[in-house]
């Protein structure tokens, strides 16, 4: 596979909109898609305007009025199962553009992000033919009763709003379970990565998806697509994830017209390691959660607490691990880190790097960019890194990151271990590294976080339920927790 688009690839731009089931340029701008490998352009992006969104949305409102409307659960669920097939089909061309667009390790997007966009269609195209509803039967003064039953319906048009970490994997993890409900969806992928969401339009044509149902519109987020999309007031709900300042603005965007909205967003996840652990497996699952898609995952870990009789041994052997990560070419299996998604948010991470020497910090690993031949110094690269010795109010303890380092702190008890894990404005996600199930479940209860692993990382079970406490998000998606959200309850009561 080659490191970058060809030449043809990019004159074949600007990448376009797909509204109404078709492929749309703009009467507005082009942005530049980078490479954040080597920083070589990829594509040209035809921004939508106002009136593009204002197609779309209006677009997918007349889909909610024609087949896919009336369509059955288990038709919509048939459909599906094909764009998941189609998906796989042309693994090879979305696996490519995924890299393209990130910079992700060929090894990574082979084995997550890829298979997970099919996935998700599969698992809700099962989850909506089993969903239910209540019924109760109430007593009426004749004596004859009523019956009551809910019946559950779309929303309507669901605005999906996604970040660049994890694009074709985040994105049909809402688009999924939206139209498995019957929902028809407006899509703004992020300004970082618009292709994979496109090339999905060519499926969803090819799948038999009704016009209109799924619809893309590429460009930014205040005063571009993003703010046009969210703010319509022909949009019934938004679905967003990203950092929590821009969950903020779209949980403002939806209170104008009362709309629901499920947030996903930042994290500073806590990793507690007891001295107890199997540390192979804490080492491998720790180098995972810190260092995965270069740091860029919410879930991520970016606060390590270890026992202290564990500390220097832990340190040491992070150290040595995180030291043999390989950066370079996306497109070589033997790449085990990719680089930042952008100089932009490079500039971000090195300021925390900076922040981190300015505070103190034992810096054991990194700190800084790497050297890498002549094709890569476009790229977004840092290195891996690793510090300890900081007090807990440093920045780079409380901010999130979003980049390829941790810091590691020494414990001395279990209670202790809570409190520091406890002490941050977010609740995504943690892991618990110990051989004692019994500490296991009494630790995990006690952490405010929506997800906490026991003895791993990442391991996902799309049945479950997937969100964060506190300033990590509102609500939860997976399995029927999305059905929730994609759908609304009504009640009949009938009089018997
Ligand atoms: N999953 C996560 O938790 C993610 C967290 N981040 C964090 O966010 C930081 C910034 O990355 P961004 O991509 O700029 O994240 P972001 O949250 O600003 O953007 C995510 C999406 O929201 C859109 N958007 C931005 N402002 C909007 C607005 N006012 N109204 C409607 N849509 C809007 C963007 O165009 C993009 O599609 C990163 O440095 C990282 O720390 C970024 C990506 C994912
Ligand atoms: O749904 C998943 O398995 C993964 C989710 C990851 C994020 O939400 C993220 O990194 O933003």
């Amino acid at each position: 596979m080659a490191l970058t688009a060809t030449k043809t690839e990019a004159a074949a731009s600007p990448l376009r909109n797909f509204i109404d089931g078709r492929f749309v340029a703009s009467g507005k701008s082009t942005f530049e898609n980078r490479n954040p490998a080597t920083g070589e352009l990829v594509n040209l992006v035809a921004e939508a305007d106002a009136a593009m969104v204002d197609d779309a949305v209006k677009a997918a409102q007349r889909a909610l009025r024609g087949p896919w409307g009336r369509m059955s659960e288990q038709e919509r669920s048939a459909i599906l199962r094909k764009v998941a097939d189609g998906i796989m089909r042309r693994f090879d061309e979305f696996l490519k553009a995924e890299i393209l667009d990130t910079g992700k390790p060929v090894s990574l997007a082979s084995h997550i992000d890829i298979p997970r966009g099919a996935a998700n269609f599969n698992v809700f195209a099962d989850q909506v033919l089993t969903l239910s509803t209540e019924s109760f039967r109430m007593a009426t003064p004749d004596g004859a009763g009523a019956l009551n039953y809910a019946i559950r319906v779309p929303r309507g048009v669901i605005a999906v709003v996604c970040p660049w970490n994890l694009p074709l994997l985040l994105m049909t993890w809402k688009v999924a379970p939206a139209l498995a409900c019957g929902n028809t969806v407006v899509v703004k992928p992020s300004e970082e990565t618009p292709t994979t969401a496109t090339l999905l339009g060519e499926i969803m044509n090819e799948a038999g998806v009704p016009p209109g149902v799924y619809n893309v519109v590429h460009g930014f987020g205040p005063g571009s697509t993003g703010e046009f999309l969210t703010q319509h007031p022909g949009v019934d709900g938004i679905t967003f994830t990203g950092e929590t300042s821009t969950g903020r603005a779209i949980m403002t965007a939806a209170a104008n017209h009362v709309r629901p909205v499920s947030l996903e967003l930042g994290g500073k996840n806590a990793a507690v390691v007891f001295a107890d652990c199997n540390l192979d497996k804490a080492i491998e699952g720790t180098m995972r959660s810190v260092f995965a898609n270069c740091g860029q995952v919410c879930l991520g870990t970016e606060r390590v607490y270890v026992e202290r009789t564990l500390f220097d041994t832990f340190v040491d052997r992070l150290k040595s691990a995180a030291a043999n990560l390989r950066m370079g070419d996306p497109f070589d299996r033997a790449t085990t880190m990719g680089p930042l998604i952008s100089q932009e948010h490079r500039k971000k991470v090195l300021s925390f790097y900076d922040k981190a020497k300015a505070e103190g910090a034992n810096v054991v690993l990194g700190g800084a960019v790497p050297s890498l031949d002549a094709r890569f110094h476009g790229g977004s690269f840092v290195q891996p890194t690793i510090w300890t010795g900081l007090p807990e109010t440093s920045s780079v303890i409380r901010d999130e990151i979003f980049g390829p380092c941790c810091h590691i702190t020494p414990f001395d008890s279990e209670e202790e271990a809570i409190a520091l894990s406890n002490d941050s404005p977010y609740g995504l996600a943690t892991s618990i590294w110990t051989e004692n199930l019994t500490r296991a479940h009494r630790v995990a209860a006690q952490i405010e976080v929506g997800i906490t692993w026991v003895n791993s990382w990442f391991l996902r079970d799309l049945r479950t339920p997937f969100g964060g406490s506190k300033q990590s998000g509102i609500g939860r998606e997976g399995g029927v927790h999305s059905m929730e959200f994609y759908t609304e309850l009504r009640n009949v009561c009938v009089k018997l």
